[in-house]
């Protein structure tokens, strides 16, 4: 599947670890991750280079084309709400995770939308069976 991973960049990179091992999880699972620049910890200096509207116009164009999101939502981040939105509003999965202690945003955990799921996760060991079902489910 072509998905598009989301994850915290300006307010925090400490997901990023995480991030790297969901990545490389979903490429070894034979997926295209759309934003897999994402998992380098010089993701924010990699896209330096671009306006900022040359970054949106990718990233929308990316959420276009993909079959589902997966979203880091533990670090909050005015992007990754965006694109979690933006996602939902195409009619595209998204799939929200976040560790099992961090109190997420009402505006994610209180979406009924049959297309949104919520997945808490002690540890990328915890994390990656829980993507590998939401996504099959597709
Ligand atoms: O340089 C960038 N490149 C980029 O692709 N993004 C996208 C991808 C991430 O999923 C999301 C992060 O948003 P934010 O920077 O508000 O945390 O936005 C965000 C930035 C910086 O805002």
């Amino acid at each position: 599947m072509e998905v598009y991973v989301s994850c915290s960049l300006t307010g925090g990179r400490q997901d990023q670890p995480l991030v790297a091992a969901l990545v490389a999880h979903l490429e070894a699972r034979g997926h295209r991750v759309l934003t897999a620049h994402l998992a380098h910890p010089e993701a924010m200096a990699q896209d330096a280079g671009l306006s900022p509207v040359a970054v949106f116009e990718r990233d929308t164009e990316w959420l276009r084309a993909c079959e589902a999101v997966v979203a880091e939502v533990s670090t909050p981040s005015h992007g990754v709400g965006f694109e979690v939105a933006y996602a939902l509003e195409r009619g595209k999965p998204v799939l929200c995770c976040h560790q099992a202690e961090v109190r997420v945003s009402r505006m994610l955990t209180g979406n009924p939308s049959p297309l949104a799921t919520l997945a808490a996760y002690r540890d990328a060991a915890d994390l990656l069976p829980q993507v590998d079902a939401f996504l099959s489910a597709r």
